[in-house]
Parts: structure tokens; sequence; C-alpha cells
């Protein structure tokens, strides 16, 4: 098959590693971490972002210099926490192979410049965009990481580019399907963690399944709306990449967005939620970007800017869904 690294051994960067592994690619992990590339490289084990896993597969190596982990890839899968990509995708810039193919999993819109993480990686690393690709669908980390059954969404505007890598990714217990709409598929990822934060804070506020389901709605109508102003296809907001990302993400305390919005609705401040997550919850620092975007396309963002209010006012749930839901509007 192919040689594939990953940059970034967070949870899903070596979640999905193992998937690549298990597909019969040789696989190379890049962390900043000096400690996690020696316990991947030495023992085959990531005990600091995915504990779950006893022994990576004997196909996964690490490095930690940058010039090694890329010679000689035919891939470069990009698993960094969004906010810090660009700057860390910045120091590969010249190093890759001419012809590698880049595949994004990350789901998060950067908070300064308000761009998809195809933007960033694009500028970052001055690469065409038929060579972009972005993986996105259900996929909480830990259950991929035990082969349970999983499916994803991988996008490319070179479709040829798409299919060819949804085959090396693809295993006994991972499907891959494929798509031209990195917007969609960008958009979808990335919104929906602003919806799961507020499902979070509604659970979390002791709140049952009708109210979640009240604001699941409501969140998949924002992401669409939003998402179809700035060029994306609607029906991706229908697949796996959209309605079934969501159902996994806000129905799940394995999403540390999920998780972040309960603690918040349990009553913690965001400085005590960051402290208490178990990894990046991309929703925080993303919240405020769907807000922008709306704004820049003319499309109202209720659920966004509800969620804002409690991140940067620290209003209570029950006035986030009084702003949400004011008195003379009818939702769908
Ligand atoms: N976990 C999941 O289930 C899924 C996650 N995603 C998305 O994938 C992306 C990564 O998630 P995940 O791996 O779970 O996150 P983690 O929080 O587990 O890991 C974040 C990764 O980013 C790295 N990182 C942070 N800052 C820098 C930097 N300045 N330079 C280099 N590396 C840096 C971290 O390195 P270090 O460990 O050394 O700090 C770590 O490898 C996110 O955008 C997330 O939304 C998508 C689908 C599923
Ligand atoms: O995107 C995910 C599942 O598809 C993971 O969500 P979290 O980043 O909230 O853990």
């Amino acid at each position: 098959m192919a040689n594939i690294t990953v940059l970034g051994a967070g949870a899903w960067g070596t979640a999905f590693g193992q998937v690549l592994a298990d597909a019969g690619n040789d696989v190379t992990m890049w962390a900043i971490e000096p400690g996690i590339v020696e316990a991947i490289q030495a023992e085959h084990r990531n005990p600091v972002r995915l504990p779950s896993v006893d022994k990576l597969p004997d196909n996964m190596h690490a490095t930690g210099d940058r010039a090694e982990a890329v010679a000689h890839a035919d891939v470069v899968v990009v698993a960094i926490a969004a906010q810090y990509a660009r700057g860390a995708l910045e120091q590969f810039n010249g190093l890759l192979p001419d012809e590698a193919l880049v595949v994004s999993l990350m789901k998060g819109i950067e908070k300064n410049t308000g761009k998809r993480m195809d933007e960033v990686v694009e500028e970052a690393l001055d690469l065409p965009t038929n060579r972009f690709l972005a993986v996105s669908g259900p996929n909480l980390s830990k259950q991929i990481a035990a082969r349970e059954p999983a499916a994803t969404v991988v996008g490319c505007t070179d479709i040829d580019n798409a299919r060819a890598f949804a085959k090396m990714c693809t295993t006994d217990y991972f499907k891959a399907f494929i798509t031209a709409d990195i917007i969609g598929l960008e958009l979808c990822g990335s919104l929906k963690n602003v919806v799961a934060l507020a499902v979070g804070m509604s659970h979390g506020a002791g709140y049952g399944e009708n109210t979640a389901a009240m604001i699941e709605t409501r969140g998949l109508t924002e992401i669409k709306e939003v998402g179809t102003a700035a060029g994306a296809l609607p029906e991706t907001f229908y697949g796996l990449a959209g309605v079934g990302d969501l159902i996994a993400t806000c129905g799940s305390p394995l999403s540390r967005n999920y998780t972040f919005g309960y603690n918040l609705g349990k009553g913690m401040s965001v400085d005590e939620a960051t402290k208490a997550s178990n990894g990046v919850a991309e929703g925080v620092a993303t919240a405020g970007a769907v807000v922008a975007l709306g704004e820049q396309y003319h499309v109202d963002t209720p659920l966004a800017k509800a969620v804002t209010r409690v991140l940067n006012d620290g209003i209570s749930f029950d006035q986030m869904i009084a702003e949400m839901f004011p008195k003379n509007i009818t939702v769908e």
C-alpha cells in the first residue's frame, strides 16, 4: 500500500493511524511531545492520548524529526488541534514530497481568520487544492480504536484522489465514502461541535432528550444554512458527515465537546471545564467563528450566538435557551 505520515499523535491521530496500519499501510506518527514519540516507538502505546489501546500495530512507527517524518510520505495526514495547525504546518513547508496528498482530520475553524482547515492547510503548505483531502464523519476515536464498525467520508475536489485515499483507509471494520464537497465536509465537522457543546450543557443542566432534540434540530438547520451560504451542497448535511456526526457527537460522553458543555451546564467555569477536558474541545474556539461566518453570509446563527454568550458572558443554560428561541419565532 502506501507510506503514510500522521502529524499529531492525539486521540484521533493515533486511532486513525491504527486504521491506516490495519489497512496495510506503513504508518509514521510525528508528535511534538518527545514522551509520546518515545512511547509509540519503544512500547507501541500512546498512554497520554489513547490509553485504551494496549498495543498499536507493528507497522506503526514514530519520530519527532520533521524532515525524517515526511521525507518518503505518499500521504501526510494532519491531526493537530485546529487553532495550532497553521503554526505547526508552516514548519513542514518545503519538506513534503512534490506529489504527496495532504489529508486533514481536523474539525475546527481558525479563530483569528475565520478560515476552514482546507484554507489553513493549503496556505500553510502552499498546497494546490487538488492535493488537499478532508476526512469527516461520526468517528469517536476510542470506539474506532476498539475496532467497532464505523464509517467516514473522504473529500477532495479531485474525486480520483478521494477514491484512492478512501481505499487506503478502508478495513474490515472501517468504511470510507467519497465526496467532492470539501466546504460541506469542513463545515459539518466544525459546526456540529458547537451544537454538541449546547446539547452537553442541556444534559449537564439536568434536562432530557426532548431538550436535546430541540437543540440538535435547530443546530442542523443552522449548520445547513451557514454551509450552503458558504457554497456547500445541502445534501452533505443530511449524510454521514452531517446528521451522522451530529448524532454521534451530541449523544456521547466520549465527545470532548459534549463533555465540555456538560461540565458548563453543571456549573463549571470555562477555565474549569478546560482543565477537566481530556483533549481539545474544538467547538469552544469555533463558536465565535460561526457567528462571524453567519454575519459574513447574512445567515442568522441563534445557536452559535447563544453558545458564545455562555462561553464569554457566563449566562445560564436557561437564559441560553431563551436567547436561542425568542417567543416570536417558529422552529422547525
Ligand atoms: N477524537 C476524536 O474522536 C476526533 C477528533 N477529530 C478532530 O481531530 C483533531 C485532533 O483531535 P484529537 O487527536 O482527538 O485531539 P487531541 O486533543 O487528543 O490532540 C491534539 C493534538 O494536537 C497536537 N498539538 C497541539 N498543539 C500543537 C502544536 N503547536 N504543534 C504540534 N502539535 C500540536 C497535540 O500534541 P500533544 O499531544 O503533543 O499536545 C495532539 O497531538 C481535532 O480537530 C478534532 O476535532 C475528528 C474526529 C474524531
Ligand atoms: O468529532 C468527533 C466524533 O465524530 C469527536 O468529537 P470530540 O472532538 O467532541 O471528541
